[in-house]
Parts: C-alpha cells; sequence; structure tokens
C-alpha cells in the first residue's frame, strides 16, 4: 500500500498586524469566501489555519470524492448504451483513478490557495486560533509553540468547520477505523470493506468502493439516505443491492473487534457479523469548536454553535454574544458560518453564508443599510427554503427545498406530483432502461414550488432549474412558459406540470405584496 501524500503547507505571512478589522479562524471554503468578501467591502481581514488552507472539501471531502466516483459513472453511463457499452468493456483501473483524485487534492499542499488568498488580500496566520476576550483572538503555532495575539476592530467569524464523529461503538477505536480522511485519500482497495453509516458519506464512497472491486458491507441505523425523499432512498437501496453492496439497513453496530487472523468483526445489534478487512465511519460530524476558546464566552467547548439569522453566535440566554465597550454596548461581534453553525453543512451553502456574512460585516463598518428580510442581500433564507444538494451514488439523487414529509411537518398545504423519468423522451435516448423518477412539492396557498427532488443517472444537472423556480418563487402558471427543450431529461419539468394540471387558482402574489395593497385600500376608504 502507498500511503496518501501527507499534507504540505506553507509558513504564515510575515509581518502580520495584530490590529484588523476582520479576524476569520478557520480557512476552509466557508472561511475563505467571508475573508474575500469583507476585503472586497473595503475591510482588511487574516485569516487563521491551523492545517490545509482550503478545508474539508478540497482535500479530504467534496472534490476528492468525486473524483473517486467520476470514472466509474462515466463507465455506468456508457454501459447503459449498446455500442458505447461495447466499446467500455475493459476494467476500471482504481490506480488511474486515484492519480486524478491526487490532481483535484492538490497533492494535499495548500500553495495554490494560499497564492490566492495573498492575490485576494488576505492575511494568513497558521496555527491554532483561539478566542482569548471580546474580539481577541490568540494564534499558537501547531510547530514550535509561539503565539500571536490578534485584535479585530469590527468582528470575529468562527469558521472552523466540523470533523468525523465517532460513535460509541465497543472496541472501534482498536480496529483502526478509517475515517472521510483514510477513505479519501487511500491508495488500496481493501477486499472486503464495512461502512458503518447510511447518509450521504456511507452511501457515496459505498457505491466508489463496488465499482473498484471491493466486497461492500453498509451498516446503517436508518434508511439509506434517510433525509432524502423515501423514493430516492428505495432506489439507491436497490441499485446498490443489485450491483453487489450488502446492505444492513435499521440495525445498530454495537461492536468491533480483530480476530487473531486480523480480519474485522463488527457485531449487530439483530445479532449478525459482518466480516472486513477495513472499516469506514461514517455517522455524521462532530463540530470544530473543543479548543477554540468557547469557555471563555460561557459557551460549551465541542458544541455546535447556534447563531441568529445575521450569524451571530448566540449565548446561552439566546442573545447574540455582545461588546463590553462604552462606545458600543452589547453590539454584536462574534459571527459563525459554514459546518460549525449546523444550519446547512454543505460547501455551497456555507459559501451563501460567507457572502452574505461579509457583506453583511462590510455595511455594518460602514453604516450602511442591511439587507436582512427574507431574500435580502445579507440574509441566508436558502439556508431553511432553498437547501440544495446532490448525492453522487448510483444513480444520483438531486434535492432543493422541502421533501414532501418536511413540508407536511412545516404545516404546509402541499400538492405532490411524481413522474417517471423513464417515460420522458430525453431520459429514454441518456440511456436505454433509463430508471429515475422526479417529484415536484407544491404549496397548494401559494401555487409555487417549495421541493423538488429527482433520482437517476445524471439527475445533477437538473437541479439549478429547480432551485431558480423555488428561491424566485416562480408561479407554477409562469412556469408553464419556461418551455424546457426536447428531447432532454429537462422535459420532465413538461410532464410533472400536466401531471399536476392547469386548472389550479393562479399563485397568490407576494403575501407582503397583497398586504400593503390592502392596507393601502384601507388607508384610501378611511
Ligand atoms: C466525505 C465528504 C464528502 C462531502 N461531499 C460534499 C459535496 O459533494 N458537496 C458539498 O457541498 N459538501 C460536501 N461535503 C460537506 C463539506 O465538506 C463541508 O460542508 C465543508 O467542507 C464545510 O466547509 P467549512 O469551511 O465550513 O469547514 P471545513 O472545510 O471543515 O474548514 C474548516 C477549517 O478550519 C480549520 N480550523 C478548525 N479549527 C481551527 C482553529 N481552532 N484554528 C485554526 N483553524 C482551524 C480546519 O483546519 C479547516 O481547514 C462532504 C463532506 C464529507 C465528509
Ligand atoms: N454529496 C454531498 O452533498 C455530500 C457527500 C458526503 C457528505 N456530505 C455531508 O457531510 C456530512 C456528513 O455525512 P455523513 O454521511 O457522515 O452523516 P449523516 O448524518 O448524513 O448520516 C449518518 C448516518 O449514520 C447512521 N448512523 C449513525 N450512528 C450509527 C451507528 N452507531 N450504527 C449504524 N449507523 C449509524 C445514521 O443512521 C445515518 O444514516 C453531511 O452533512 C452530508 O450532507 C455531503
Amino acid at each position: 500500500m502507498i500511503e496518501a501524500t501527507r499534507p504540505s503547507l506553507i509558513a504564515s505571512d510575515v509581518d502580520v498586524d495584530p490590529v484588523v478589522d476582520v479576524i476569520v479562524i478557520g480557512a476552509g471554503a466557508t472561511g475563505e469566501n467571508v475573508a474575500d468578501r469583507v476585503v472586497q467591502g473595503g475591510l482588511t481581514a487574516t485569516i487563521v489555519e491551523r492545517e490545509l488552507v482550503g478545508g474539508e472539501c478540497t482535500y479530504w471531502a467534496c472534490v476528492p470524492t468525486k473524483a473517486l466516483l467520476r470514472d466509474a459513472a462515466a463507465l455506468r453511463a456508457a454501459r447503459a448504451l449498446p455500442a458505447a457499452g461495447k466499446a467500455a468493456s475493459g476494467i476500471l483501473d482504481p490506480a488511474t483513478v486515484f492519480a486524478r483524485r491526487n490532481r483535484f487534492a492538490e497533492h494535499w499542499h495548500d500553495s495554490g490557495q494560499v497564492g490566492w488568498l495573498r492575490s485576494a488580500g488576505i492575511t494568513l496566520v497558521r496555527g491554532q486560533g483561539r478566542i482569548t476576550g471580546p474580539r481577541t483572538v490568540t494564534v499558537t503555532d501547531t510547530g514550535d509553540g509561539t503565539t500571536t495575539t490578534l485584535r479585530a476592530r469590527h468582528a470575529v467569524v468562527i469558521a472552523t468547520g466540523s470533523s468525523a464523529h465517532m460513535p460509541p461503538i465497543a472496541g472501534l477505536a482498536d480496529v483502526q477505523p478509517w475515517t472521510n480522511r483514510e477513505a479519501v485519500a487511500t491508495n488500496k482497495v481493501p477486499d472486503r470493506l464495512a461502512i458503518i453509516g447510511g447518509g450521504a458519506v456511507g452511501a457515496e464512497m459505498a457505491t466508489a468502493f463496488n465499482a473498484f472491486g471491493s466486497q461492500v458491507s453498509l451498516i446503517s441505523r436508518t434508511r439509506l439516505l434517510p433525509r432524502a425523499e423515501p423514493f430516492a432512498s428505495e432506489h439507491v437501496t436497490e441499485e446498490l443491492q443489485s450491483a453487489g453492496v450488502a446492505l444492513h439497513l435499521n440495525v445498530d453496530a454495537i461492536e468491533a473487534r480483530r480476530t487473531v487472523s486480523g480480519t474485522l468483526e463488527i457485531t449487530l445489534s439483530d445479532g449478525s457479523t459482518v466480516a472486513a478487512d477495513d472499516v469506514l465511519v461514517a455517522t455524521g460530524r462532530t463540530a470544530n469548536t473543543k479548543d477554540i476558546g468557547l469557555d471563555r464566552i460561557g459557551l460549551e467547548p465541542g458544541s455546535w454553535l447556534t447563531v441568529d439569522d445575521t450569524l451571530a453566535v448566540l449565548d446561552r440566554n439566546g442573545k447574540p454574544i455582545g461588546d463590553d465597550t462604552a462606545a458600543d454596548p452589547g453590539k454584536a461581534w462574534l459571527f459563525a458560518a459554514g459546518d460549525v453553525n449546523h444550519r446547512a453543512p454543505l460547501t455551497h451553502h456555507g459559501k451563501y453564508q460567507a457572502r452574505a456574512l461579509g457583506d453583511a460585516i462590510a455595511a455594518r463598518a460602514t453604516g450602511a443599510e442591511l439587507g436582512l428580510d427574507p431574500w435580502g442581500r445579507h440574509a441566508v433564507t436558502a439556508d431553511e427554503l432553498a437547501l440544495t444538494q446532490v448525492i453522487f451514488t448510483a444513480p444520483e439523487v438531486a434535492t432543493v427545498g422541502f421533501t414532501a414529509q418536511d413540508a407536511a411537518a412545516a404545516g404546509r398545504d402541499t400538492r405532490v406530483v411524481d413522474y417517471d423519468l423513464g417515460k420522458v423522451v430525453g431520459a429514454a435516448l441518456h440511456a436505454d432502461q433509463y430508471r429515475g423518477r422526479a417529484r415536484m412539492v407544491i404549496d397548494a396557498d401559494r401555487n409555487i414550488v417549495i421541493g423538488f427532488t429527482a433520482v437517476g443517472l445524471d439527475v445533477a444537472e437538473l437541479l439549478h432549474a429547480a432551485t431558480i423556480a423555488i428561491a424566485g418563487e416562480v408561479p407554477l402558471d409562469r412556469l408553464w412558459h419556461a418551455v424546457p427543450a426536447y428531447p432532454t431529461i429537462n422535459e420532465v419539468w413538461l410532464r410533472l406540470l400536466e401531471t399536476d394540471g392547469r386548472d389550479h387558482a393562479p399563485a397568490t402574489r407576494d403575501r407582503t405584496l397583497v398586504a400593503t395593497a390592502d392596507s393601502a385600500t384601507d388607508e384610501a376608504v378611511a
């Protein structure tokens, strides 16, 4: 086995000014974008990073996992066509896939990202950042232990992300389990791989290692992809099973041990046992807040940070952590964005929060007005109403907004419309025996789409049309005028509209506009 390339980083910037407008702790995708926006807004920013600039997504998550999955997806697509399938009859070579993965993970070297920080005018300080007082962060160099104390004029932003959660399974620590980091950076294909966890990480890695030829056993205490529409989850379950993955669903892993022969044995709550050579733990994430000085501000180290809609960190009484200065008593100075606030733990949503927060910090500093109303410039409305995700399993699952179940739980009056993607000519042309389904969740009061899920080969690129319909609150009567090109898979939009019918009450206009018009009329009458 060739070990994964060791992380490699370059030194902090020299001549660091200890007083700066904004300090960002954590240079993942979120932190980088917060710093970029505040600098674009005319402020100075220093970013503190203890590992690689670029964070989890670049080196151990989104990017390298998709590189691990992409070749097999292309092969699967080719094999869904008779002539292309014949032409693509060879075997997938994992070593070639790993080499391409290494390139996308930038060989675990962050010089490219550091170069970008410099070009964006952001100062980098290497080390572990800790809050040591109001607007104050002390950075400890992880090599020589020297410290630098920084003070922010305007704000401190925590963007420290998350790490793999280790569940309390007896013996687990002793069998040297893989987390996402080892799985993503591996150069070996285990003969037998056990995966604990049936969320996005478990399902994607089962897809990847199954394609590399591992005998994969996946154990999950829930159904696969428990937050997705059940039909999407069932579809992925069936396809993984028919590809040879052994699924142990709705059971807990309770004990792990190595036998004398070196085989790893995992005992499940139903009494059965899974044998493997390696085990990947994919049971969710834990907040990177254990050692960032939360105790100094009355919060519990290790906890997710609770934020309000401005992303200000809240204290135990639900109040923003406020300033103690006479000039600005109570003014919020501490903010949190990305995985660490647990609102929407996805890279693109962390970056969305970063854009809103960075702009808001710059606006506050210059006394400009804040746009915090829903869908306003500084609001993060999409986290709640238009959260997007693509899970790159075979088949892919693409989701935005509410599932039918979540909409019902939120008390929305809905219509749910489903369509078999296999009946869409564009899909049938795309792959023989195309199997898939799409669902549109409609707010029946307002006649707008509030949720969309598709499962099927290559549905990822369908998602943005749905996202625009939801974020734009496009009335269904207008959506009939968005004509999908023939013969593409996007024609499913027309089929969903036809299935729903055209005779529903016209979309209610935006409630605030209606209210304004009504009150204007009332005033005129008065
Ligand atoms: C296997 C896997 C696959 C994924 N795939 C996708 C995907 O396809 N699409 C998607 O959108 N999301 C995906 N995600 C989720 C995505 O990786 C995260 O949402 C994203 O990385 C969060 O970004 P962040 O900047 O908030 O945190 P992170 O990326 O975790 O960055 C935080 C940074 O802060 C640093 N840090 C932490 N504490 C300190 C400290 N005290 N001082 C200094 N620095 C500190 C860390 O070293 C790190 O660099 C995946 C996750 C996993 C595990
Ligand atoms: N393509 C993507 O967007 C993508 C891909 C991978 C990860 N991510 C993100 O990364 C984060 C972490 O993903 P994840 O899959 O690790 O977490 P998750 O919370 O999505 O899923 C955890 C799974 O582990 C199971 N589980 C928990 N404890 C268990 C136990 N003791 N025994 C058996 N099963 C157990 C749960 O039932 C669940 O199925 C998520 O926010 C996810 O959205 C996103």
